[in-house]
């Protein structure tokens, strides 16, 4: 099957067949001579065949023939050494292929039992890890168990020390306790005998005393009640007697009463008149119109401290000549503010109609000090109530808007009537919101300014303009936005608040101001230039006029708040800084629903 196969040679030649004869021949020659070593026969039976051949007429073909056969040996040997060097080329691949088998083997071998000795090292490593990792935890186990018997020790030993000590203490106590509450029993004991001697030594000697007085006091009496009743007896016996005296006495007790009960009633109506005449409306916050000669002036310094409080310093007061510089307004609301008190002082003069207005925007833009200002300005007397004040009245509410409008009357020049929140008052009547008694008393003055007006001018604020009963709007001739200051606005606001705070040059009307600077240190201003109070208005976007008061205030507090009481720019920044903080808190705590705006 191997790639060289051996073909034994085989000869169907004649020839051949006359060689295999030839040898027949010879064989048992050779077997015979074999017996003596050498056969000579073979060789005769050789020469005579070579002498038949040589005789023979095909002895050329014959000898061809021969020369053919030994060639086929040749040819026979060659391919059978080649067929050995092939069985031999085959042994050698198998032997080679045999030594590679056995190379591939030993080399597998090699393998498994390096990675076997590999496992052997790992699984060893493992159990010699776990094995530590034993003995660590162990010994940590054994670690934390002494920290804690060491600290359970420690911490009885501590406690019993502490439990020692506050046994001691008690001790201590209890007999310091019992020594003072003995003390304190042979004391009372000592006193309490003693004032008991003396209670009783007193108790005597008062009794003895109230025993002397009542007698004398029971024998005055009786000689003074002895005394009137004769005399009384006396007086009786003459005016029964007397028949003129008996009508004087009876004429002059009904004088007496009817006198005593006159003045009581005439009194009575007379405060009703004059009430009338002179009270001011309980409604009424603020107003410019005298009560009595003189409250002008009390109520002028009341406002100015009410302002101070809730505005920490307010704007000019009523009249007040500086009053104009004090407003800071964009300016085309500034003229118009303007147009519309002189509108309103020659309405007044020329006896026409008043034009009710609308101040809307949010709060501490300055409508309240605008509506003083349209009223100074326009020569009209003022009077401020707010809407809040209307609901808690209940019923009464009804007559108290009648009682402003008959009161407002009585004033000269005609009245500037300013409703401060106004929405809370004159909100929408369908609003469910809304009492019964708010609804009567916005009924009551819807009523009271149905007709053009020729008294009253009415004025009123809100931030929520929306609100407002479609009643009242259309009672409204003039509608005004108050936006909050732009940054112009607030720079003039700033130096405004700083010069009327912590210069000297400020509001000398303000009476409230007067005298804390007269209690305070002078202040001093370094290097709070205009650049400074610039930036501080950039930085102030979204702050109202009563914020940037407020700021300033602010300032003012932390500078009398150092002991030089001297205000730099530094300072100034850190207080703008930090109340612009402030107010984007606020705003955000009041989007997030935490305050109301
Ligand atoms: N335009 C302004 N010029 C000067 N000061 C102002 C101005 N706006 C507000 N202020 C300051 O804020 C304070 C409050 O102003 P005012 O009472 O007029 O505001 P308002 O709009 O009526 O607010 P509210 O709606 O809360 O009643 C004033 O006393 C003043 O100190």
């Amino acid at each position: 099957d191997g790639p060289f196969r051996f073909f034994p040679f085989s000869s169907s030649t004649p020839q051949g067949d006359q060689s295999s004869d030839v040898k027949s021949e010879a064989k048992p020659e050779g077997e015979e001579s074999r017996g003596s070593g050498f056969d000579p026969e073979s060789l005769e039976r050789g020469a005579k065949a070579l002498r038949e051949i040589n005789s023979s007429p095909f002895a050329k073909q014959v000898f061809q023939v021969m020369r053919k056969q030994e060639d086929n040996r040749l040819a026979e040997l060659t391919a059978e050494k080649c067929h050995f060097e092939a069985a031999q080329a085959q042994a050698d691949i198998e032997k080679q292929r045999k030594l590679h088998e056995e190379q591939r083997d030993l080399m597998q071998q090699q393998a498994q039992a390096k990675a076997q000795m590999l496992r052997y090292d790992d699984e060893l490593t493992r159990k010699r890890m776990q094995t530590d990792h034993e003995v660590q935890r162990k010994h940590n186990v054994d670690l934390v168990r002494m920290q804690e018997e060491s600290s359970l020790r420690k911490e009885q030993a501590r406690r019993a020390t502490e439990e020692q000590i506050q046994a001691q203490q008690r001790e201590t106590e209890k007999e310091r306790a019992e020594i003072e509450r003995e003390t304190i029993r042979v004391k009372a004991m000592a006193e309490a005998e003693g004032r008991a001697h003396e209670a009783k030594l007193t108790e005597e000697h008062n009794r003895r005393m109230l025993i002397e007085r009542i007698n004398g006091e029971r024998e005055k009496w009786l000689a003074a009640i002895n005394t009137t009743f004769s005399h009384i007896e006396g007086g009786f016996r003459v005016l029964l007697t007397d028949r003129n005296k008996l009508l004087m006495t009876v004429g002059g007790a009904t004088a007496l009463a009817a006198g005593v009960y006159t003045t009581r009633e005439g009194a009575r109506v007379m405060w009703g008149y004059v009430n009338r005449i002179l009270g001011q409306p309980s409604l009424i916050r603020e107003s410019s119109i005298a009560r009595f000669p003189g409250s002008e002036v009390i109520s002028r310094a009341k406002n100015k401290v009410l302002e101070y409080g809730t505005s920490a310093g307010a704007a000019g007061s009523v009249g007040s000549k500086k009053s104009h510089g004090n407003i800071v307004l964009h300016p085309s609301l500034q003229k118009r503010i303007e147009q519309l008190a002189r509108a309103t002082a020659n309405t007044k003069t020329h006896q026409a109609p008043f034009r009710n207005m609308l101040f809307y925007g949010p709060p501490g833009t300055g409508k309240t000090l605008v509506a003083r200002e349209i009223a100074r300005k326009s020569g009209l007397d003022y009077a401020l109530m707010t809407g809040g004040d209307v609901a808690p009245l209940g019923a009464q509410a009804v007559t108290k808007i009648h009682q402003i409008f008959d009161w407002a009357k009585k004033s000269n020049k005609g009245l500037l009537l300013f409703i401060d929140e106004a929405d809370a008052f004159l909100c929408e009547r369908n609003s469910t919101y809304m009492s019964e008694a708010q609804r009567s008393a916005l009924n009551a003055l819807l009523f009271r300014t149905g007709d053009q007006s020729r008294d009253v001018v009415l004025v009123l604020a809100t931030n929520r303009p929306g609100d407002l009963d479609s009643a009242v709007t259309d009672r409204i001739d003039e509608v005004i936005e108050f936006p909050l200051p732009g940054e112009e606005e607030r720079f003039k606001l700033l130096k405004l608040y700083l010069n009327k705070y912590l210069s000297d040059e400020g509001d000398s009307t303000s009476k409230w101001g007067l005298r804390l600077k007269k209690k305070a240190q002078k202040i001093t201003i370094t290097d709070v230039s205009d650049d400074v109070i610039r930036e501080a208005a950039q930085k102030t976007e979204g702050f109202s006029g009563r914020e940037i008061a407020k700021l300033v205030a602010s300032v003012q507090a932390a500078v009398y708040g150092r002991p030089d009481c001297v205000l730099d720019a530094q300072l100034f920044k850190e207080i703008v800084d930090y109340k612009v903080a402030e107010h984007h808190q606020r705003l955000k705590l009041a989007a997030e629903g935490g305050l109301t705006a």
